[in-house]
């Protein structure tokens, strides 16, 4: 089980004609994964997605808050007593082909983490070349034709599903995909989000989804949890199927609408929900983030803090005075 309690994270940015300033990245995000669970953070653009799957994967510091793996508190380590942790927590970048050298052949990629591996773990060099075809086969490769190529001599599907057997040598706990899908060309997504979600059944690791698009986080699982975050904010949590049919706050609402294709879900009458303004715009810290772009705003919005919980007979938690499931859903394809 790997968790995290209030993480917190600001930037300071230099320099521009404004001068320095400081952005919020993250603003007190709670979550929690299970074994074999699957958890997608869903947002648009700079909402602070990628900084939390770097801060969960240990490459970047938190201002405060506490990442625990399977109990142990990540603040109570020294960084060199971390590091064994964090390897349980392996991130797939969206882009495979820089993730992979292009010097080296998949069988080099495989072959030093391995070797590291067998050490670990008291295996004899041998045990090296049986687990690289083994982990190419988990992943839908097959072993005699990928191992002697170089990445440019692969699909980005494939190249994909190499970076992932590369996550694999490590026997990873979970695997944090960044957005892994959207530098792959349309027609092999499908397939990369089935192998996420057979990787789960067949072995047991976890999956934190890190999206801007909730059509791709739904293929990780029908059983995972939809996190909807707002600059830096949890906005909306809970089941994806709950989340998807009936969203209660504006914001998700509003991501929802933006979809051109959900397929299923295309109800006659359907009215999008749409923002008003730009994520820019909206500076002001006071009261409801999304206040400013908010078509259902009051003033209780522009002062109050709305805080993530429950409130009702509403299942899902959300962060919202107003929190109302309304029909919301996608122009269907071609009438975007
Ligand atoms: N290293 C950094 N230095 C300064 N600001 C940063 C840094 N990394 C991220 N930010 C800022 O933090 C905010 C959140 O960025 P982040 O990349 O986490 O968002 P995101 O939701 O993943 O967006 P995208 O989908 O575009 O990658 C943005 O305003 C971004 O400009």
């Amino acid at each position: 089980m790997i968790t995290g309690q209030g993480i917190t994270k600001t930037f300071r940015q230099r320099g521009g004609v404004l001068g320095a300033r400081e952005v919020r990245a993250l603003r007190g995000v709670d979550f929690a994964v299970g074994r074999g669970g699957a958890v997608s953070f869903i947002g648009e653009s700079g909402c602070g997605k990628t900084t939390l799957g770097r801060i969960i994967a240990g490459l970047e510091g938190h201002d405060s808050g506490e990442i625990t793996v399977d109990g142990v508190a990540m603040s109570s380590l020294r960084p060199r007593a971390r590091r064994p942790y964090f390897r349980r927590i392996q991130l797939i970048h969206q882009d495979p082909y820089s993730a992979l050298n292009p010097t080296r052949t998949v069988y080099q990629a495989l072959l030093a983490p391995l070797a590291l591996r067998a050490r670990q773990t008291g295996r004899p060099a041998s045990w090296v070349d049986g687990r690289a075809g083994e982990l190419l086969d988990l992943v839908g490769l097959d072993p005699d034709y990928v191992l002697p190529r170089y990445p440019h001599q692969l699909s980005g599907g494939m190249r994909q599903r190499v970076v992932i057997a590369r996550a694999l040598t490590v026997d990873p706990e979970m695997l944090v995909a960044d957005e892994a899908v959207s530098m792959i060309d349309v027609s092999l997504r499908l397939g990369i989000l089935a192998l996420l979600r057979d990787l789960r059944e067949r072995l047991g690791v976890s999956v934190l989804f890190i999206t801007h698009d909730v059509a791709t986080a739904r293929y990780i699982g029908d059983d995972g949890e939809l996190y909807v975050i707002y600059r830096g904010q949890v906005v909306e949590r809970g089941p994806v199927e709950t989340i998807i049919s009936a969203p209660v706050h504006p914001y998700t609402q509003a991501l929802l609408s933006a979809i051109p294709v959900l397929h299923g879900l295309e109800r006659p009458g359907a009215q999008p929900v749409a923002p008003t303004g730009t994520l820019e715009e909206d500076k002001p810290d006071a009261g409801c983030l999304f206040a400013r772009r908010c078509p259902f705003a009051t003033a209780r919005c522009a002062e109050e803090v709305p805080v993530l919980g429950r409130t009702g007979d509403i299942p899902q938690e959300h962060a919202c005075f107003h929190p109302e499931a309304r029909s919301v859903v996608a122009v269907p394809a071609g009438r975007a």
